[in-house]
């Protein structure tokens, strides 16, 4: 089934719902710039998601733990972007819930399952139950970019000055054991 968009300057992306108790995607309030994603599987229990019946689940992420879930779709971005997937500030801030991967990277071309993986850096176990939203994602724009190899790079005031090198963060002696970076 397809729907059109009611907002004429919005971008579409299209989304292909695997599973019948997925939770599409949508932004929880008018200027949200991310749209929260649902669980609807967890992916050990459904690895290549051919279970099409997924009964609900309760699954605990224990401090130390990852674990990867379905939200039960897939995406189709429009040319020129991709999508990015990230943590729910609320679970990081309360909980030490972030994406294991840091950011995750929907290629344009992958038409996949998308997949969230969970790490609880947290002390206390955290439960995820089937249609909780367990990360946010947005749409980027991808430049097409060439990489070409040079001799040299263009002279700047930082240089090769990285790392803390302006003063703030930078290494104490304890860290800079391993090197200068
Ligand atoms: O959080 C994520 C990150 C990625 N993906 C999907 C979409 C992405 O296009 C694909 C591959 O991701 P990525 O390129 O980051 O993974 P890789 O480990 O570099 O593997 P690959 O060799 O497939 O590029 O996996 C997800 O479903 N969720």
């Amino acid at each position: 089934m397809s729907s059109t968009n009611s907002n004429p300057d919005a971008l579409t992306i299209k989304v292909k719902r695997l599973h019948p108790d997925a939770v599409l995607p949508k932004h929880q309030t008018a200027g949200a710039a991310c749209f929260d994603l649902a669980a609807v599987a967890v992916h050990e229990d459904a690895p290549d998601f051919e279970i099409t019946d997924v009964l609900s689940f309760s699954r605990c992420i224990c401090p130390g733990e990852r674990v990867t879930f379905h939200v039960g779709f897939s995406v189709e971005p429009p040319p020129g972007y991709a999508l990015k997937v990230y943590s729910r500030s609320g679970h990081g801030a309360h909980h030490g819930i972030v994406l294991a991967n840091g950011t995750g990277v929907i290629d344009p071309d992958y038409r996949g399952p998308l997949k969230v993986c969970l790490q609880n850096n947290g002390s206390e176990p955290f439960l995820v139950k089937k249609g909780d939203r367990i990360a946010q994602a947005m749409l980027e724009r991808v430049h097409p970019v060439e990489l070409v190899e040079v001799d040299e790079l263009t002279e700047t005031a930082r240089g090769a000055g990285g790392f803390g090198s302006t003063g703030q963060g930078a290494a104490s002696e304890a860290d800079s054991e391993g090197g200068e970076l």
